[in-house]
């Protein structure tokens, strides 16, 4: 049948989408790489339930330019949340690496919420300490992460400026075929790291910035660098809260690895370790084995995952 549009660019037969990764996002507005091409794409609607490194399904509205149709099953997803809402950090990353430094000094609380996130998401966590060239600052820093590097999460010690040749070779190998999402306090030089292994990181956030118009604000949306076929690093915004309103009780004890050897060993079988007599979890708690800051920690999210309005 002749249509009565001739060029009209010919229309897709149902099915026929085209599948692409979300390299970056900003507000509903994604860019897809598919193949050697990006193109911009949004979700239909209001949704806006797509990360980046996530594997899409899209319908092309234009050479350069298509509509979100599916998004392909995820092997994990990374997200946090507040009262209200949530937001989410990373599609089918294997790691998290969390980026502290000797100074400016960081937020234990950020640190073990981004640990939790990553715990409850099956993803596993490393965390990146930097500037151990600041050797005023080294020895307290070092002593802050043993908390973290007795409950068996590895700790590297790196430095982009005044050791970036060695520091490359640290991160290589711990990158290698894997999905990476870097994460970190503003200041603790995760551009500064970002930029060694990504030597071209600067003019990509440039061509994205300018694909996905978001002006100026270049460090403000998550963008995905990929290093070969099997390894990509994703480069997130500074934060200063983590909210994880979105986990139940249920999955806050599982997230917590020091809990683990109690679990079910309370006098309740349904306990909340909060202040039963008989929790295991804290008679742990006073003998030591587990670090009062983390049962603090878990008290809290106890506390905002009962108060979730969404
Ligand atoms: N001494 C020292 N300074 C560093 C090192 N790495 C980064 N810096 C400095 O720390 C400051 C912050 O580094 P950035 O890379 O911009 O930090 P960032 O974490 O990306 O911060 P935002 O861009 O604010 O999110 C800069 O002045 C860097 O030069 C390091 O290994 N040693
Ligand atoms: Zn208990």
């Amino acid at each position: 049948m002749a249509s009565k549009k001739p060029h009209a660019a010919p229309r897709q037969a149902a099915g026929a989408l085209e599948s692409g990764l979300v390299i970056a996002a900003h507000g509903r507005h994604y860019l897809v790489q598919a193949g050697e091409q990006k193109l911009q794409c949004v979700t239909r609607g209001k949704k806006s339930d797509v990360s980046v490194g996530d594997r899409i399904r899209f319908a092309r509205t234009s050479p350069n330019q298509g509509v979100v149709e599916s998004i392909d099953e995820r092997k994990t997803l990374l997200y946090r949340s507040d009262q209200y809402k949530s937001k989410l950090l990373a599609a089918n990353v294997d790691q998290l690496f969390i980026v502290v430094a000797t100074e400016p000094s960081f937020s234990d609380d950020l640190v073990s919420r981004s640990l939790v996130a990553a715990e409850s998401a099956g993803v596993s966590a490393h965390l990146i300490l930097n500037k151990t060239d600041i050797e005023e600052a080294l020895p307290k820093t070092r002593e802050r992460l043993q908390v973290y590097a007795r409950l068996g999460y590895p700790v590297h010690e790196v430095s982009a400026t005044a050791r970036p040749d060695e520091t490359r070779a640290a991160f290589l190998p711990l990158l290698a075929g894997k999905s990476t999402i870097l994460i970190g306090q503003s200041g603790m030089g995760k551009s500064s790291l970002i930029n060694l292994i990504i030597p071209d990181a600067d003019i990509a956030v440039r061509e994205i910035s300018a694909a996905l118009d978001t002006g100026k604000h270049t460090t403000t949306f998550t963008r995905l660098y990929q290093m070969d076929e099997a390894t990509s690093i994703i480069d997130s915004p500074g934060f200063q809260e983590f909210g994880l309103y979105q986990l139940s009780e249920g999955m806050l004890e599982r997230a917590f690895r020091d809990f683990t050897p109690y679990l079910g060993k309370c006098r309740f079988y349904n306990c909340h370790h909060l202040s039963e007599p008989g929790c295991a979890v804290l008679e742990a708690v006073q003998s030591g084995e587990i670090a009062g800051l983390r049962h603090q920690l878990y008290a809290q999210l106890v506390h905002e995952s009962s108060q979730t309005l969404y």
